[in-house]
């Protein structure tokens, strides 16, 4: 197959192509290209864009020719707004894409290291028992997504700072302000500066690089906690000796806050939605935390974690049907052929998880909620690339175990003590923006007695 024989997604319209589409009904737009073969052509503009929709050329662009491909268009619109990271293109005199990236992230690495993230179970568990504590009463209905939201910013701002008061200092609402105008940045048209958001978002960033300096001043003179801005502060990349400058600390610290809060802080939101809607499946969750921490229901700790099997399935199976990153590109360095379909340098590709997870060839019966998918002996059966929450290769998310601690300590800290029902009458409308969020979720909670 040629580029020219590639089939064109149905339904575009002069100058915006499939751009309506992809803004009104998103995750309908990229699960209908399924259907149409394993690389399909879209447009958001005049030159066109390649959907991959196959594990196998999936695991082509991320891992065997990752070589070939750069971010591309969302690491472009997002530099000039919260400056270079690890998340984004970085660059280095001398190196090219693929070089640059590793130096890069061969330096951070230990940041994330398990043994660190363990040692945040205890943290992360008070935020929750504080959260409930101040505002979740037997019967009380709840905007869940918000609770969590907020959940998740403290224990995120908590690795990021150490500090109790400095991670209280970041709040939900800076971090919001930041994804806000983040997504509208990279959807707005390039001739405008003007997008929603924008002036909320330049203070919010102003005030968490002053955040940063004052926590890497306080580390300086030797009375700061142990978090990652304070192993930044320390690491250096090790072919020089050079040190992280306290500009890249705080651009490396804003894409761990936001992606920290939002991708998340939206996902306990469908857990405690899917397990409303599956109560043999919350009967399940409740036994397993019942066993593991005792009917006494004790305060979950780090040693528990790896008992909570069914938690865990739980927690795959939400991230299969509703993963926050739900969409992604690259940018082809130079001609590239991925299967049969030969593309010119420049080519932007995407491909969406939210679409592979819930291919009806890769996964029987897909839409339904499963979580015994995630038994090993079924989890083993599934090919290369057909679940790939955190993406894969060498840009793997470096946060992934992070998430997975934060949210499966939030679950058992909740789950052990609440039960939330949904509210009759109201409908979750997944939104698709940068995250995939459940939008407004009002929920009744019941305390399990
Ligand atoms: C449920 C939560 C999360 C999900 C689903 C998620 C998902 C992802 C995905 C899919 C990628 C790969 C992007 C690509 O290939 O272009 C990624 C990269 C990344 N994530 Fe996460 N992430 C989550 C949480 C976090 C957290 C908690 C942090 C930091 C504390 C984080 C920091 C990053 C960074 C820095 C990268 C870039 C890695 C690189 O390019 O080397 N993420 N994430």
């Amino acid at each position: 197959m040629t580029t020219t024989t590639v089939p064109t997604a149905p339904g575009a319209v002069p100058l915006i192509g499939h751009g309506l589409q992809l803004w009104r009904q998103p995750l309908r737009f990229v699960t209908s290209l399924n259907a149409l073969g394993p690389v399909v052509r879209f447009f958001t503009g005049p030159a066109p864009s390649y959907m991959v929709t196959t594990p196998e050329l999936v695991h082509r662009l991320l891992v065997t020719d990752a070589r070939a491909f750069r971010k591309g268009r969302l690491s472009d619109s997002a530099v000039p707004q919260v400056g270079t990271s690890l998340l984004m293109d970085i660059r280095f005199p001398g190196l090219g894409h693929y070089d640059s990236h590793r130096r890069h992230r061969r330096t951070l690495q230990p940041g994330f290291h398990p043994s660190r993230i363990a040692g945040q179970v205890t943290a992360v568990r008070a935020v929750a028992e504080r959260a409930t504590a101040a505002r979740w009463r037997d019967g009380r209905v709840l905007r869940v997504d918000r609770e969590l939201l907020e959940m998740a910013c403290a224990a995120s701002s908590y690795a990021v700072f150490g500090c109790p008061e400095r991670a209280a200092a970041v709040g939900a609402g800076l971090v919001a302000h930041l994804e806000r105008a983040m997504y509208w940045r990279a959807v707005a048209p390039r001739w405008t500066d003007r997008v929603p958001g924008s002036h909320g978002f330049a203070r919010s960033l102003t005030r968490l690089h002053s955040l940063v300096a004052s926590a890497l001043a306080e580390d300086a003179a030797g009375g700061g906690d142990d978090c990652l801005v304070s192993f930044l502060g320390r690491t250096r990349y090790d072919d020089t000796g050079e040190v992280l400058s306290p500009e890249q600390i705080g651009r490396e610290v804003v894409v761990a806050l936001v992606t920290g809060t939002h991708a998340a802080g939206n996902l306990l939101p469908w857990v405690f939605h899917e397990l409303a809607r599956h109560p043999e499946a919350e009967q399940r969750l409740h036994g397993e935390l019942d066993t593991v921490l005792g009917h006494g229901r004790r305060p979950v700790e780090a040693e528990d974690l790896p008992r909570l099997t069914y938690a865990r399935q739980v927690l795959f199976e939400v991230l299969r049907l509703y993963p926050p990153v739900w969409l992604l590109a690259r940018r082809a360095l130079e001609p590239v052929r991925l299967g049969d379909v030969e593309l010119p340098e420049g080519a932007e590709v995407a491909f969406s998880k939210y679409a592979l997870h819930r291919h009806p060839a890769l996964h029987r019966d897909p839409d339904r909620f499963d979580p015994d998918r995630w038994l090993p002996e079924r989890a083993r059966s599934l090919p290369r690339g057909a679940y790939i929450p955190f993406g894969t290769g060498h840009r793997k998310c470096i946060g992934d175990n992070q998430a997975v601690t934060h949210s499966l300590t939030m679950l058992a800290a909740i789950a052990s003590r609440w039960r939330l029902r949904s509210v009759p009458g109201h409908r979750v409308r997944p939104h698709a923006r940068i995250f995939l969020d459940t939008g407004p979720l009002p929920m009744r909670a019941e305390a399990r007695r």
